[in-house]
């Protein structure tokens, strides 16, 4: 095990199945975290995104793969082992409010988290409830108040003093400022990146949104149908995008900002439905340039450069940050 890495996540794969039909959520990803590092998950609704998420924290089993947590594999780890890891991976939730008890206030909120840390007396949790609240910009008179009497912001700032209570290595954003209208989610983004400067948290971003993760990310995996089609350092992903579909994701930034250097015709992109074929290519059915290599391809990522792959065989020789035209 390479101690380089807080987390190790191999070959997870996770079905959901129905009367009468199966869904591959999750297909085969991998991907590795380090210490003090913000890892961005982008892709559209449906893609896998929160199904990796929960099975990183076995909030759901995976079907297969391992996934390897300050150098132990916590996927074959007991319920019972597994409970002394919990307070160092935390989860931050697109809806703070849902997660939030009513009836609780912040103070004892909060409390219930610290007491983790247990042999505490109740002056030192008050100080940490008082720490923890102004770290995240709110009031020491807010640890009186109920959830009810925050705004949305607010009340994602809670939800991450929560998190932070534990004192975690990981912290899991699955979508935390979608909610939120963008100067909040602005703020919400620079408190993340604050806390993960002062404390060295490791995160890991969950978004449908690449222009949220652009600024906090170190390095980004974008998804589609379950596997993870390009992961690549930030400036790589946005510079030179080698997938036909992280491409298209950054032309619909790049609509809003106009200055595009992206010039593929996405008229020719199709729907979204997977082609029952385990071993197609997710992205095939959409892809303009698909032939019969993009059978027989899981697990097989072009490598850009060091830390930049791309799982398309067609894209990968195009420099240039322009479309791949590689009509076949
Ligand atoms: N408990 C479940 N039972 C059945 N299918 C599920 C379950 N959870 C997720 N799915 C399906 O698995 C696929 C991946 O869902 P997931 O929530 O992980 O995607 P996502 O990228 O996080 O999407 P969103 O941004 O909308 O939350 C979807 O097709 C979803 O409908």
């Amino acid at each position: 095990m390479d101690n380089e890495y807080l987390l190790e996540v191999k070959n997870i794969s996770k079905k959901f199945t129905s009367k009468d039909h199966t869904i591959p959520a999750v297909r085969n990803v991998n991907f590795n975290l380090k210490n003090g590092e913000i890892f961005s998950i982008v892709g559209e609704s449906g893609c896998g995104k929160t199904t990796t998420g929960r099975i990183i924290l076995r909030l759901i089993e995976a079907d297969t793969g391992e996934i390897w947590f300050k150098g132990k594999n916590i996927r074959t780890m007991s319920k019972r082992t597994l409970k002394g890891i919990r307070p160092s991976m935390q989860i931050i939730f697109q809806d703070p409010y849902s997660s939030l008890n009513p009836r609780m206030n912040v103070r004892k909120l909060l409390s219930e988290s610290i007491m983790t840390d247990k042999g505490l007396s109740k002056q030192e949790v008050q100080q940490e409830c008082e720490r923890l609240i102004t770290s995240v910009g709110l009031e020491v008179d807010d640890l009186n108040k109920y959830p009810h009497e925050f705004s949305g912001g607010q009340r994602q700032r809670i939800g991450i003093a929560r998190a932070i209570a534990t004192k975690p290595d990981l912290i899991i954003c699955d979508e935390p400022v979608s909610a939120l209208d963008l100067l909040v989610q602005a703020q919400i983004l620079n408190l993340l990146k604050k806390l993960q400067v002062d404390y060295g948290y490791s995160y890991i971003f969950i978004s449908h949104n690449l222009s949220v993760v652009k600024h906090v990310s170190d390095r980004i995996a974008i998804m589609y149908l379950g596997q993870i089609v390009e992961v690549g350092k930030t400036d790589e992903i946005f510079e030179s995008p080698h997938h036909p579909y992280t491409k298209l994701l950054l032309d619909s930034i790049l609509k809003i900002e106009p200055n595009s250097n992206l010039d593929l015709d996405y008229e020719c992109f199709g729907g979204g439905e997977m082609e029952n074929d385990e071993d197609l290519c997710s992205f095939y059915n959409r892809c303009p340039f698909g032939d019969e290599n993009c059978r027989n391809f899981e697990n097989e990522y072009e490598r850009i450069t060091e830390t930049h792959y791309v799982a398309c065989k067609k894209t990968h020789h195009n420099e240039s940050g322009k479309a791949a035209v590689i009509r076949s």
